[in-house]
């Protein structure tokens, strides 16, 4: 069971038409999702997320529709997003930032309290803890940003973009990150990084101009890329196989 998307179509208002009766399931586990920019990631995600409705369709997750009002709470309780920016709180501390996105999901004042500490010190951040938010740094900010995510316990995690502009050593916290995460919950992080995809997820999701041009495993995934690839380009080889192949 994961996020499912039946019939959606979505366009913003001054925008393109981005996702034009976009039928889909994520897999459940560690899902990574591809394409290029303007694929429609971002808004997917949000989609997902119920920080944006469909103008048409449906998105559903373990049974409950976010566009039935009486399920919007349920459903984002359940459910933990990172957008692609993070903006810090002015006057908020790290700590006070995170607590705050972990109280708006239910949690009560002190657990969210304990657990953004927690959450910052599985991203490495504990000692920016009384920090200003707005004094850090982008790669600081997006660490910042998956904590918020880490505080509550969620059953689906969407991350957009969470490595973007991270340190070789704090995207390996990262992986950790997200092995940890994936004992308790379905994954789906959008990124243009494709080294040690075998690493990190079970399964690869290539979208491109709003369509889902390829879904499956990261095995099946790097079996599309050409015989003679160098097996550390396998990923690179298989992307660009699936967007010029249009490989459904
Ligand atoms: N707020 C907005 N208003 C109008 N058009 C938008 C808006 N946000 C995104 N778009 C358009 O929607 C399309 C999909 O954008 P989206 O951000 O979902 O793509 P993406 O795959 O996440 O891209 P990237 O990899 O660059 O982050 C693009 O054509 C973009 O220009």
């Amino acid at each position: 069971m994961s996020v499912e998307f039946d019939s959606c179509t979505y366009q913003y208002r001054r925008g393109p038409v981005v996702l034009d009766g976009l039928s889909f399931a994520f897999p459940p586990g560690r899902t990574v999702l591809l394409g290029p920019n303007g694929a429609g990631k971002t808004t997917l995600l949000a989609l997902a997320a119920s920080a944006l409705k469909p103008r048409s369709g449906t998105v559903s997750f373990a049974g409950l529709d976010p566009a039935v009002r009486s399920q919007l709470r349920a459903y984002r309780r359940q459910v933990g997003w990172m957008p692609q920016h993070i903006t810090p709180v002015p006057g908020m501390t790290c700590q006070e930032q995170v607590a705050y996105a972990g109280w708006l999901k239910g949690m009560s004042r002190r657990d969210a309290w304990d657990g953004a500490l927690e959450a910052l010190g599985r991203v490495g951040l504990a000692k920016k803890a009384g920090q200003q938010a707005s004094s850090l740094s982008g790669g600081q900010l997006r660490r910042v940003g998956v904590a918020q995510t880490l505080v509550h316990s969620s059953r689906l995690v969407l991350m957009d973009e969470p490595t973007a502009g991270l340190d070789p050593a704090q995207r390996g916290t990262f992986r950790k990150v997200v092995e940890q995460l994936s004992e308790d919950a379905d994954i789906v992080v959008s990124t243009h990084q494709t080294e040690d995809l075998s690493e990190v997820y079970d399964h690869v999701v290539v979208l491109s101009d709003g369509t889902v041009r390829f879904s499956g495993t990261v095995a099946e995934f790097h079996a599309l890329a050409p015989t003679d690839t160098a097996s550390g380009r396998l990923a690179e080889g298989a992307y660009a196989a699936v967007l010029d192949g249009g490989e459904a």
